[in-house]
């Protein structure tokens, strides 16, 4: 009897098992065969809408990725050459994995989307990579007053006028620093310009006397399982690169569930990580007595909650140090690359008395910083030429739309290229050369460029996005670029390693993988 309606339910489970794996297929085709089709078939009809011409499925328009990483060239280096074929088309099929998105390409598309946003477009709430580290904070909400009075209190804080009372915790953060690079020769600059931009963002952000703080160690789980004790600067680097990677971790995009929920490793070690991390910060937090920082101004409003106040500046601290490390890794880079650009700008800084073993605070002023017109077109042409986020966060249609005269479905996935904009011909003259004068009105280069009928229109310089949700830390983030370059370049020398240096499509973008070695003297 027993054993009878033991196989009669073994017989059951087996046929439960298989009816489990046949739904499992179907619905395995119909995600990665059936969507893709259906998605690439509904847009290839519009004249507007590139769809390429080839696809495969799970890999999808990864495949160019890949093939640029694996000829040591910036994953998105097809990108940039590919902007003349893309500027003729308004939006893009782009489908990584198993995610379909449409990209806003052209400045049509981009100026249509402005318009549109928040009612009609407006941010996907997707935790995936790094924007896990964002969980809570404004960067992931949809928008609502309540986040938009979250983001204004960011940039009255932070705008240009009040950031600047900031500029001598900065140089003094920088002098610090640099010494420390001088002692240490030959450093990997990336990794370096990531802590130093942390340090100097938390100090502003979470108070100066917190310093100390910064140098208290705790258990990091690596991915082999050993646990190591780290400093919070060191934690910060390394839980950012381990976000970064469930970015491009294949399961991130073919079974999101897993990833959602961290089901298994690397996604649960990084969660056990960035607990720590967390809290960590709201230990620093809790400690600052300074009533200058960030936190002292916010945790005094009423309208602000104080664990949502925590949760944004954890993500400032983030979204900020990643940005201004990338642009300023970029920006020495590439003047390196280009003599003549460097020689320019240490010359601009010379004649405005910037040079080693100057009094920085009395020469790297607000108003000093202002007149540095050469400066800051290398800023924005490291912007334009190499940006620190070569696509923008991910966004939804609301309800059924037409962008650009594209019926688009309501739940579609929208995402913004700032490449293509950057490598427009119609806005930039000979776009693949790096040159800092296409800013400067007053430059032979820009009367060339104005003669030759090409110049940008507003919607193509998007480095920092555009509408609604656009970058609320921009001001504050050009100005800490702008210092922390005329700093570097004046008070130290530096080699970039020669390999990297030969190397024609070396990048230094979120998500790239080149490891910039800088000998410092
Ligand atoms: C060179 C420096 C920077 C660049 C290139 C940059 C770029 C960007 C971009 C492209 C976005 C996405 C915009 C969109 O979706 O339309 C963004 C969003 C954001 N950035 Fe920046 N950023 C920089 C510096 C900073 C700094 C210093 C902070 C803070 C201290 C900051 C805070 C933010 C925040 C909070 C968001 C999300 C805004 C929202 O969702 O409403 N950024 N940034």
């Amino acid at each position: 009897m027993v054993i009878a309606a033991f196989m009669i339910s073994g017989y059951g489970i087996l046929k439960g098992l298989i009816a489990v794996l046949v739904l499992s297929i179907i619905l395995g085709f119909y995600d990665i065969v059936m969507k893709p089709t259906l998605f690439r078939r509904r847009f290839s009809k519009y004249p507007n809408v590139y769809v390429r011409p080839t696809f495969t499925f799970l890999v999808g328009d990864f495949d160019k990725a890949i093939e640029d990483e694996t000829s040591n060239r910036i994953y998105y280096q097809h990108i940039k050459e590919e902007a003349a074929l893309r500027n003729k088309y308004d939006l893009k099929v782009d489908i990584e994995g198993k995610v379909l998105t449409l990209s806003l390409i052209s400045d049509r598309a981009m100026r249509e989307y402005v318009a549109l946003s928040p009612n009609k477009i407006d941010k996907f709430r997707w935790l995936k990579g790094p924007m896990k580290i964002e969980i809570g904070s404004i960067s992931v909400e949809g928008t609502s007053t309540e986040i938009l009075n979250r983001r204004k209190y960011l940039s009255s804080l932070l705008g240009l006028n009040a950031g600047s009372k900031y500029i001598p915790q900065m140089l003094s953060c920088c002098e610090e620093y640099v010494q420390k690079l001088k002692t240490k020769g030959k450093v990997q600059f990336m990794d370096e310009m990531l802590t130093f931009a942390f340090y100097t963002l938390a100090c502003i952000l979470f108070g100066s006397d917190i310093k100390l703080l910064m140098g208290k160690k705790h258990s990091f789980k690596n991915e082999d399982g050993t646990i190591e004790e780290l400093t919070l600067l060191e934690y910060f680097c390394k839980i950012e690169q381990a976000f970064m990677k469930e970015f491009t971790n294949p399961i991130t995009g073919l079974l999101p569930i897993i990833s959602d929920l961290n089901l298994i490793d690397p996604f649960k070690t990084n969660q056990r990580n960035f607990q720590i991390y967390r809290k960590a910060l709201n230990e620093m937090l809790a400690q600052s007595k300074d009533n200058e920082s960030i936190w002292a101004q916010l945790k005094n409003k009423d309208d602000y909650d104080q664990d949502k106040i925590r949760c944004d500046l954890q993500m400032y601290v983030f979204a900020g140090a990643e940005s201004i490390s990338h642009n300023i890794v970029s920006a020495l880079y590439f003047l390196k690359k280009f003599p003549d650009s460097y020689a320019k700008l240490k010359k601009e800084l010379n004649d405005h008395g910037i040079h080693k073993g100057a009094d920085f605070n009395k020469v790297l002023t607000i108003d000093k910083l202002d007149e540095l017109e050469y400066l800051s077109c290398v800023v924005k042409e490291a912007l334009r030429f190499d940006p620190p986020f070569p696509q923008g966060y991910f966004y939804t249609a609301k309800e059924d739309i037409t962008l650009c005269d594209v019926p688009i479905p309501k739940g579609t996935i929208m995402k913004h290229d700032y490449l293509s904009g950057s490598f427009n011909e119609k806005s930039y003259l000979r776009p693949m050369e790096f040159i800092p004068d296409r800013f400067n009105p007053e430059s032979e280069f820009y009367q060339e460029s104005v003669k030759s009928g090409v110049s940008p229109e507003p919607y193509s310089k998007r480095f920092f996005g555009m509408g609604t949700r656009r970058c609320p830390g921009q001001s504050f983030g050009v100005l800490q670029c702008k210092l922390i370059i005329a700093y570097l370049v004046s008070s130290m020398d530096y080699e970039v390693d020669s390999d990297l240096l030969s190397n024609d499509y070396a990048g230094f973008g979120l998500g790239g993988n080149f490891t910039p070695y800088f000998t410092i003297t």
